[in-house]
């Protein structure tokens, strides 16, 4: 991988502290870069539309609650089409790439993007990177039509197919420079963002007129600033399907206990939302709050509890939670795939065992267990009405940015709006449940279910009191 990005954020700042986190354009680095009429004010369909053209100076708050002397805060620009643009259609070369894991709307993505260069702007050559980064150089592109991608959007997966690993940023840019490509929309999660940062840089060393866009994908929502990432709402959906299940069996024998395992590496979002979403879940274990399964307050007494108040209950898991303890009884080896990501020990299967021979070594009731991992059934399925609508909206912002001149931007929903996020700002962390905040509030509420944190904080609190105490009375009696 190349070395690390070093551009400096574009900062603007105005009145009564307003700042605006820019995008970089073309026109920072190329001087004298010739513009255009955007061919839209031409179109049948947009010539009509009332202010069609989004102010110059639109930006859209990070943050909207506010109070009266709030300062105005952070802004990112808004996005959508410019009076001028910088490319002509005839001179576009676009080139789309879908890299790390599978996520409802890929196709959906790619369909809007080559229908929005084609029908919005008249851009004609359009080339698919197949098979993620290292398509770049390893592998054939696919030349993409509006004909040959319309109705893609039906099929889950991704026509380009994708990959982990293989981000070498020379090879990459060699290739785009060697192919003519001057637009670049790069589709995928929080790794892959900080691969295209990479590439803008190098581009931008390179001094090239290229546009370098990318589309946030990701089911397990945990890229940070947008509202959410496509396909996210696809995938708390499909998760119904499998707590549906998991309640049905449970419910149907005595004591039975339905255990759903759902995707979520270090964040815990579609576990969260599936849960509110169901009602029909007793326990929802996430990466981000801790838990324990022995004493006052863990797993095992609650779902006692539950058994004898209701005669079954459902637990749903995601996949990244109490990798601790899983480390802790099974002999991990900390194992990493080929992007770099850690490999998961499979809790679901662990917590199931953990809960069978606690019921079975208490004798006191005998339990059903039944564990559905519908893991990547959730995430291979096509996208809803609603990620589809979104992919649409992402998919022709990011075209609208490229065509304008803007790069180095991830196109992003902030607060129901399109905007263009500089990639500084979307690779600087990752986004999780705050279990301080309302929402994991509102499910502790929802479930019932104990907040393993406190009364964990509570014992472990209890522990150093008792240590710090038996420290003080060896050292008083050492004297
Ligand atoms: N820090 C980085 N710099 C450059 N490239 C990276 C970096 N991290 C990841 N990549 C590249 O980005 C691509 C996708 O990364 P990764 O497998 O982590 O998936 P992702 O984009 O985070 O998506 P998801 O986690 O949702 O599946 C890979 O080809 C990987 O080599
Ligand atoms: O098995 P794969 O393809 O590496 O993907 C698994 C990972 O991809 C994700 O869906 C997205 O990062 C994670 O939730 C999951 O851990
Ligand atoms: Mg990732």
């Amino acid at each position: 991988m190349g070395s690390s990005p070093n551009s400096k954020p574009k900062i603007v700042r105005g009145s009564a502290g307003y700042v605006l986190e820019d995008v970089p354009h073309l026109s920072d680095y190329i001087p004298e870069l010739p513009a255009y009429s955007n061919p839209l004010q031409d179109h049948p369909a947009y010539s009509v539309v009332k202010q069609y053209f989004v102010h110059i100076d639109d930006s859209v708050p990070q943050k909207i609650i506010a109070n009266k002397d709030s300062p105005r805060g952070t802004h990112f620009r808004r996005a959508g089409p410019r009076q001028r643009v910088y490319f002509e259609p005839d001179e576009v070369q676009a080139a789309i790439v879908t890299c790390g894991g599978l996520c409802p709307g890929l196709n959906t993505v790619i369909r809007e993007l080559v229908c929005g260069l084609y029908h919005m702007y008249g851009v004609k050559k359009i080339l698919g990177i197949s098979g993620g980064y290292k398509g770049f150089y390893a592998h054939n592109t696919i030349p993409l039509t509006p004909k040959t991608v319309n109705d893609i959007h039906k099929r889950g997966g991704t026509i380009l197919g994708s990959s982990r690993g293989g981000h070498d940023t020379t090879k990459i840019v060699d290739s785009i420079q060697d192919r003519g490509i001057n637009q670049v929309y790069i589709i995928g999660g929080d790794g892959t963002q900080r691969g295209a940062y990479r590439i803008f840089e190098e581009i931008r060393k390179r001094g090239l007129k290229v546009a370098v866009v990318g589309i946030p994908k990701t089911i397990d929502n945990d890229i940070p600033v947008i509202d959410k990432s496509f396909g996210f709402d696809t995938a708390v959906e499909e998760a119904q399907r499998a707590i549906n299940a998991a309640h049905v069996e449970a419910e149907s024998v005595e004591n039975g206990i339905g255990v759903v395992k759902l995707m979520g590496r270090y964040s815990g979002f579609i576990a969260m939302y599936a849960t509110l979403a169901s009602r029909d879940v007793d326990c929802c274990l996430i990466p981000e709050t801790p838990f324990y399964l022995e004493g006052p307050g863990g797993l095992f007494e609650f779902a006692e509890k539950r058994l004898k108040e209701n005669g079954h209950m459902v637990i749903v898991i995601a996949e990244g939670a109490g990798q601790e303890l899983v480390s802790e009884s099974i002999q991990a080896m900390q194992k990493q795939d080929a992007s770099g990501n850690k490999l998961l020990q499979d809790v679901g299967l662990w917590i199931s065992q953990k809960l069978k021979d606690y019921f079975a070594n208490q004798k006191t009731m005998g339990i059903t267990l039944k564990y559905i991992d519908p893991t990547y059934m959730i995430r291979a399925v096509p996208s809803n009405a609603s990620d589809n609508v979104y992919c649409t909206l992402l998919a022709q912002s990011a075209v609208h940015g490229a065509m304008a001149g803007y790069t180095g931007f991830t196109s992003g929903l902030v607060h129901g709006r399109q905007t263009y996020i500089p990639f500084n700002r979307i690779t600087e962390g990752q986004n999780t449940v705050v279990i301080t905040d309302r929402m994991w509030a509102r499910l502790l509420s929802s479930t019932n279910q104990p907040s393993f944190l406190m009364a964990k904080t509570v014992i472990e609190e209890k522990k150093e009191e008792e240590e710090e105490e038996e420290e003080e009375a060896a050292a008083a009696s050492n004297q």
